[in-house]
């Protein structure tokens, strides 16, 4: 479990983080959404104990980030963008060197690492020197690193930015697998439609605050408004519309389609289609329009002045 109270870093007289108030769950993806210099790695220096905050206080895995930074350490597994691996040895060493750090001896040290290695798809360039490895297999040694000594907390920054679709791929199965053994994530990216596909919770930050935290489905309803349905005739149908229930706006037509915005679309679809079915149009499909995380995060940007929300 994640949790912090008004957490706040400054930087000489730069405010880089303020007052951010946050909760992860176990078994809960939170995606930390925000533009460049938002203070999204800062924060997430900040869970790791590597800075300390200028002012609230924040608990990983129930310890004091403050009071107890080697517990947190111990407990928390983190991929940055700067991932210092040594470049002279080999991936098999670096890991058995770091899964010795934190603990692990003998055949498990040996088994974990291989594990790993082989989940990752590493197993053949284990002996090779890390110098010599490509950006994306750096980026996975270093997830490799930040999973060895299987932390109950994991703070991700970025962890797909430099892999193929492929190894994205096993990527977002091991973040979702983690989430349902229960360890709580951060995950900060730009990615947004893998935010979207991963995350329980969006925050999105900007200039240090959190402007939003809220699922994604409420994200979009916040933001875009009310959901948009769409009809789809199975030939063209131009007659007048029925009476249709209240809290149902048109907001566009054509000959084969009609869009919708509904305010309670499990209180009204239901009225909805009984009054079109009523009128006898040849209906085909009715669906949800999709929207993006994309689309929200956008208009959030263009927001003059903060929305703060718990
Ligand atoms: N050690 C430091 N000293 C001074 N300023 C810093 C320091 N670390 C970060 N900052 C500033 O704090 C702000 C937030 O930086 P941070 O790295 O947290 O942003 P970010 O959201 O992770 O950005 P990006 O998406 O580009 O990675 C930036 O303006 C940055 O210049």
């Amino acid at each position: 479990m994640i949790q912090t109270e008004d957490l706040s870093k400054a930087f000489g007289e730069f405010v880089a983080v303020d007052g951010v108030n946050l909760r992860v769950e176990t078994g809960e993806v939170l995606a930390l959404l925000g533009p460049n210099g938002a203070g999204k790695t800062t924060t997430v220096r900040l869970l790791t104990s590597v800075l300390r905050p200028t002012r609230g206080r924040a608990w990983v895995a129930g310890f004091d980030v403050i009071q107890h930074p080697q517990k947190v350490r111990a407990n928390v597994g983190v991929l940055t963008e700067h991932h210092g691996l040594y470049a002279r040895m080999s991936g098999e060493e670096y890991l058995l060197f770091f899964a010795e750090l934190y603990g692990l001896k003998g055949e498990n040290s040996r088994r974990r690492v291989h594990t790993l290695l082989e989940q990752f798809g590493l197993e053949e360039a284990a002996r090779r020197r890390i110098g010599e490895y490509s950006k994306g297999m750096r980026q996975k040694l270093a997830l490799v690193r930040a999973l060895l000594h299987s932390p109950p907390v994991l703070l991700l920054d970025e962890p797909t930015s430099a892999m193929d679709p492929e190894n994205a791929r096993i990527v977002r199965e091991t973040i979702h697998s983690l989430r349902k053994a229960q360890h709580s994530i951060v995950l900060c990216t730009h990615n947004l439609t893998e935010a979207e596909a991963l995350a329980d919770r969006i925050a999105i930050i900007r200039r240090g605050r959190i402007l939003f935290n809220d699922t994604p489905e409420a994200l979009k309803r916040h933001l875009l408004g009310a959901p948009l349905y769409e009809i789809r005739f199975a030939q063209p149908w131009n007659d007048p519309l029925p009476t249709l229930p209240p809290g149902v706006e048109v907001v566009g037509r054509g000959s084969d389609w009609i869009h919708f915005r509904i305010e309670e679309p499990h209180r009204t679809n239901p009225l909805l289609l009984g009054a079109l079915t009523a009128a006898k149009m040849p209906l085909l499909t009715f669906s949800e329009l999709p929207r993006s995380l994309e689309e929200a995060y956008l208009r959030a940007m263009t927001m003059e002045e903060p929305h703060a929300m718990a």
